[in-house]
Protein backbone atom coordinates (compact mmCIF):
# COMPACT_ATOMS: atom_id res chain seq x y z
CA UNK A 1 0.00 0.00 0.00
CA UNK A 2 1.08 3.59 -0.85
CA UNK A 3 -0.28 6.77 2.01
CA UNK A 4 -0.23 9.65 -0.48
CA UNK A 5 -0.66 12.85 2.11
CA UNK A 6 -2.54 16.03 0.02
CA UNK A 7 -3.59 19.38 1.92
CA UNK A 8 -3.37 23.14 1.37
CA UNK A 9 0.39 24.96 1.73
CA UNK A 10 1.61 23.88 5.38
CA UNK A 11 -0.65 22.01 6.55
CA UNK A 12 2.04 19.46 7.60
CA UNK A 13 2.19 17.18 4.58
CA UNK A 14 6.19 17.01 4.27
CA UNK A 15 6.99 17.01 8.03
CA UNK A 16 4.36 14.11 9.26
CA UNK A 17 4.67 12.53 6.06
CA UNK A 18 8.03 11.68 7.23
CA UNK A 19 6.83 10.94 10.52
CA UNK A 20 4.08 8.61 9.47
CA UNK A 21 6.49 7.10 7.18
CA UNK A 22 9.10 6.37 10.17
CA UNK A 23 6.38 5.23 12.52
CA UNK A 24 5.21 2.62 9.89
CA UNK A 25 8.59 2.06 8.78
CA UNK A 26 7.68 2.97 4.87
CA UNK A 27 9.87 5.07 2.91
CA UNK A 28 9.46 8.80 2.29
CA UNK A 29 8.90 10.60 -0.51
CA UNK A 30 8.16 14.35 -0.94
CA UNK A 31 6.98 15.35 -4.50
CA UNK A 32 8.46 18.73 -4.33
CA UNK A 33 11.99 17.14 -3.42
CA UNK A 34 11.77 14.83 -5.74
CA UNK A 35 11.15 17.58 -8.77
CA UNK A 36 14.03 19.83 -6.77
CA UNK A 37 16.90 17.00 -7.34
CA UNK A 38 15.66 15.90 -11.23
CA UNK A 39 15.82 19.80 -11.97
CA UNK A 40 18.63 20.89 -9.79
CA UNK A 41 16.60 23.70 -8.60
CA UNK A 42 14.38 24.70 -5.77
CA UNK A 43 10.53 24.66 -6.43
CA UNK A 44 11.04 28.46 -6.61
CA UNK A 45 13.20 28.74 -8.99
CA UNK A 46 11.77 26.24 -11.33
CA UNK A 47 8.87 28.67 -11.06
CA UNK A 48 10.87 31.40 -11.44
CA UNK A 49 12.82 30.34 -14.60
CA UNK A 50 10.35 27.86 -16.08
CA UNK A 51 6.91 28.84 -15.03
CA UNK A 52 4.21 26.91 -13.05
CA UNK A 53 2.73 25.50 -15.65
CA UNK A 54 6.17 23.55 -16.32
CA UNK A 55 6.23 22.37 -12.89
CA UNK A 56 2.78 21.29 -12.63
CA UNK A 57 3.63 18.91 -15.51
CA UNK A 58 6.50 18.06 -13.31
CA UNK A 59 4.00 17.30 -10.37
CA UNK A 60 1.85 15.15 -12.95
CA UNK A 61 4.51 13.30 -14.34
CA UNK A 62 6.79 12.51 -10.99
CA UNK A 63 3.20 11.49 -9.07
CA UNK A 64 2.85 8.88 -11.57
CA UNK A 65 5.93 7.44 -11.89
CA UNK A 66 6.12 7.18 -7.74
CA UNK A 67 3.01 5.66 -8.42
CA UNK A 68 3.07 2.94 -10.57
CA UNK A 69 6.92 1.98 -9.01
CA UNK A 70 6.40 1.71 -6.30
CA UNK A 71 5.00 0.45 -2.99
CA UNK A 72 5.48 1.00 1.19
CA UNK A 73 5.53 4.45 0.07
CA UNK A 74 3.94 7.46 2.21
CA UNK A 75 4.24 10.00 -0.65
CA UNK A 76 3.63 14.10 0.71
CA UNK A 77 2.75 15.62 -2.76
CA UNK A 78 2.60 19.60 -3.19
CA UNK A 79 -0.54 21.40 -2.45
CA UNK A 80 -1.54 22.03 -5.47
CA UNK A 81 -0.91 18.64 -6.88
CA UNK A 82 -4.70 17.18 -6.21
CA UNK A 83 -5.86 20.29 -8.82
CA UNK A 84 -4.28 19.87 -11.94
CA UNK A 85 -3.77 17.52 -14.73
CA UNK A 86 -6.60 14.57 -13.49
CA UNK A 87 -4.64 14.28 -10.74
CA UNK A 88 -6.87 13.99 -7.75
CA UNK A 89 -8.24 10.68 -10.33
CA UNK A 90 -5.22 9.06 -10.72
CA UNK A 91 -4.75 9.15 -6.62
CA UNK A 92 -8.38 7.93 -5.77
CA UNK A 93 -8.46 5.51 -8.65
CA UNK A 94 -5.54 3.88 -7.54
CA UNK A 95 -6.53 0.82 -5.54
CA UNK A 96 -2.99 0.61 -3.74
CA UNK A 97 -3.38 3.92 -2.43
CA UNK A 98 -4.95 5.44 1.00
CA UNK A 99 -5.11 9.26 0.70
CA UNK A 100 -5.24 11.64 3.43
CA UNK A 101 -6.35 14.79 3.42
CA UNK A 102 -4.70 17.19 5.94
CA UNK A 103 -7.63 19.55 7.24
CA UNK A 104 -6.77 23.07 8.00
CA UNK A 105 -9.28 25.91 9.42
CA UNK A 106 -7.90 29.26 7.13
CA UNK A 107 -7.19 30.92 10.58
CA UNK A 108 -4.62 28.28 11.23
CA UNK A 109 -3.32 28.44 7.78
CA UNK A 110 -2.78 31.81 7.50
CA UNK A 111 -0.79 32.00 11.26
CA UNK A 112 1.33 28.79 9.89
CA UNK A 113 2.25 30.77 6.03
CA UNK A 114 2.78 34.58 7.24
CA UNK A 115 5.93 32.49 9.18
CA UNK A 116 6.59 30.09 5.85
CA UNK A 117 5.39 31.44 2.96
CA UNK A 118 9.24 32.52 1.91
CA UNK A 119 9.84 28.93 0.02
CA UNK A 120 5.90 29.02 -1.45
CA UNK A 121 6.15 31.15 -4.55
CA UNK A 122 2.58 31.31 -5.12
CA UNK A 123 1.83 33.59 -1.52
CA UNK A 124 5.81 34.45 -0.87
CA UNK A 125 4.29 38.24 -2.09
CA UNK A 126 1.40 38.52 0.42
CA UNK A 127 2.31 41.22 2.81
CA UNK A 128 -0.32 41.37 5.51
CA UNK A 129 -2.02 38.88 7.71
CA UNK A 130 -5.54 40.30 5.85
CA UNK A 131 -4.26 39.40 2.65
CA UNK A 132 -3.27 35.77 3.22
CA UNK A 133 -6.68 35.10 5.08
CA UNK A 134 -7.74 36.68 2.11
CA UNK A 135 -5.94 35.08 -0.94
CA UNK A 136 -6.22 31.29 1.77
CA UNK A 137 -9.82 31.68 1.58
CA UNK A 138 -10.44 32.20 -2.17
CA UNK A 139 -7.67 29.79 -3.19
CA UNK A 140 -8.54 26.64 -0.49
CA UNK A 141 -12.67 27.59 -2.18
CA UNK A 142 -11.26 26.46 -5.16
CA UNK A 143 -9.18 23.71 -4.45
CA UNK A 144 -11.27 22.09 -1.78
CA UNK A 145 -13.53 20.43 -4.17
CA UNK A 146 -10.35 18.02 -4.98
CA UNK A 147 -9.31 17.64 -1.64
CA UNK A 148 -12.22 16.43 -0.04
CA UNK A 149 -12.65 13.39 -2.71
CA UNK A 150 -9.32 11.90 -0.07
CA UNK A 151 -10.48 9.05 1.19
CA UNK A 152 -9.41 9.87 5.01
CA UNK A 153 -9.38 13.07 6.41
CA UNK A 154 -7.58 14.20 9.70
CA UNK A 155 -7.96 17.84 11.04
CA UNK A 156 -4.93 19.36 11.89
CA UNK A 157 -6.08 22.18 14.00
CA UNK A 158 -4.40 22.90 17.82
CA UNK A 159 -2.67 19.41 17.11
CA UNK A 160 1.10 18.66 17.50
CA UNK A 161 2.63 16.41 14.92
CA UNK A 162 2.39 13.24 16.84
CA UNK A 163 -1.22 13.65 17.66
CA UNK A 164 -1.52 13.97 14.16
CA UNK A 165 0.51 10.81 13.13
CA UNK A 166 -1.51 8.96 15.70
CA UNK A 167 -5.01 9.92 14.24
CA UNK A 168 -3.67 9.37 10.77
CA UNK A 169 -2.71 5.83 12.20
CA UNK A 170 -5.86 5.51 13.52
CA UNK A 171 -8.37 5.86 10.68
CA UNK A 172 -5.86 3.62 8.58
CA UNK A 173 -5.55 0.68 10.04
N1 LIG B 1 1.08 20.18 13.74
C1 LIG B 1 2.12 21.01 13.63
N2 LIG B 1 2.55 21.70 14.71
C2 LIG B 1 3.59 22.56 14.61
N3 LIG B 1 4.27 22.81 13.48
C3 LIG B 1 3.89 22.16 12.38
C4 LIG B 1 2.81 21.23 12.38
N4 LIG B 1 2.67 20.73 11.13
C5 LIG B 1 3.63 21.33 10.39
N5 LIG B 1 4.37 22.18 11.13
C6 LIG B 1 5.46 23.05 10.63
O1 LIG B 1 4.86 23.90 9.66
C7 LIG B 1 5.73 24.09 8.54
C8 LIG B 1 5.04 23.65 7.27
O2 LIG B 1 4.91 22.25 7.28
P1 LIG B 1 5.19 21.33 6.02
O3 LIG B 1 5.32 19.94 6.52
O4 LIG B 1 6.28 21.88 5.19
O5 LIG B 1 3.79 21.52 5.25
P2 LIG B 1 3.39 21.22 3.73
O6 LIG B 1 4.32 20.19 3.20
O7 LIG B 1 1.97 20.75 3.83
O8 LIG B 1 3.49 22.54 3.03
C9 LIG B 1 6.99 23.31 8.86
O9 LIG B 1 7.94 24.19 9.40
C10 LIG B 1 6.53 22.28 9.89
O10 LIG B 1 7.59 21.89 10.74
O1 LIG C 1 -0.03 24.77 -3.27
C1 LIG C 1 0.74 24.85 -4.26
O2 LIG C 1 0.33 25.08 -5.42
C2 LIG C 1 2.18 24.61 -4.03
C3 LIG C 1 2.58 23.99 -2.86
C4 LIG C 1 3.98 23.73 -2.53
O3 LIG C 1 4.10 22.55 -1.72
P1 LIG C 1 3.64 22.52 -0.16
O4 LIG C 1 2.13 22.34 -0.14
O5 LIG C 1 4.36 21.34 0.39
O6 LIG C 1 4.05 23.82 0.44
C5 LIG C 1 4.82 23.59 -3.80
O7 LIG C 1 4.45 22.42 -4.49
C6 LIG C 1 4.63 24.79 -4.68
O8 LIG C 1 5.11 25.93 -3.99
C7 LIG C 1 3.16 25.00 -5.09
MG1 LIG D 1 5.50 20.10 1.45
Amino acid sequence: MNIVLIGYMASGKTSIGKKLANKLGYNFIDLDDLIEENENLSVTDVFKSKGEIYFRKQEHVYLNKVLNSKDNVVLSVGGGTPCYSNNMNVIVNDDNVKSIYLKASITTLTEKLMRKKAKRPLIAHIETEDAMAEFIGKHLFERVQFYNQAEIQVSIDGKTKDDIVEDIILQLF
